[in-house]
């Protein structure tokens, strides 16, 4: 059996959550959110985290958690921010293929109406459009595989995620 597992990044609102289940479900193996594992660790939500502290050592936190991350045979959500960690990434890789879920700024915005609530791990003054922009090139650098998901239901990506993961 193929005990690979395979790791979504993207930016916050891209459907690693909600995608990750269904994939999971449909390959038959576990699903981890890094985001429950950084919670777990912490005994804190991602929001307390960044209230008592800040988003730098939220990042700390996830690229911790990455680096130990010992998730063979699962889909793996990671979160918006785990991208700026480089140890952590290369844990990623190890367990197998990073699958980009790639939106455009426009369909994250349709999505997504609280991103100064949401707990978004970036510097207090920063824009959606330049953290976009910091993101685009990061995920693009990790991704071995991308899926356009702009305008398509969660249905139409999870088949085409899977008909290139074959
Ligand atoms: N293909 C899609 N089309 C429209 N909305 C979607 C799609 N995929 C996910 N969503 C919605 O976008 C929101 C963010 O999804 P989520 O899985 O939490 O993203 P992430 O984990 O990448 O931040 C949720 O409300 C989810 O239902
Ligand atoms: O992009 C980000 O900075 C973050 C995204 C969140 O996860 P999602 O991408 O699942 O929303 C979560 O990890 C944290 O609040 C920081
Ligand atoms: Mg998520």
């Amino acid at each position: 059996m193929n005990k690979e597992s395979v790791v979504l990044v993207g930016m916050p609102g891209a459907g690693k959550s909600t995608i990750g289940v269904l994939l999971a479900k449909e390959l038959a193996k576990d699903f981890v959110d890094t985001d429950v594992l950084i919670q777990l660790r912490e005994d804190k939500t991602l929001q307390q985290i960044l209230d008592e502290t800040d988003y730098m050592n939220l990042r700390r936190i996830e690229g911790e958690v990455l680096q130990d991350a010992d998730l063979p045979n699962c889909v793996i959500a990671t979160g918006g921010s785990a991208v700026y960690s480089e140890p952590g990434m290369a844990r990623m890789r190890e367990l197998g293929p990073i699958v980009f879920l790639k939106c455009s700024a426009d369909e994250l915005r349709r999505r997504i109406h609280n991103y100064e609530t949401r707990g978004i791990a970036k510097r207090p003054e920063q824009s959606f459009a330049d953290l976009f922009a910091e993101r685009q090139a990061l995920y693009e650098r990790y991704a071995d595989i991308t899926v356009e998901c702009d305008a398509k239901s969660q249905e139409v990506i999870l088949s085409e995620l899977k008909s290139q993961l074959d």
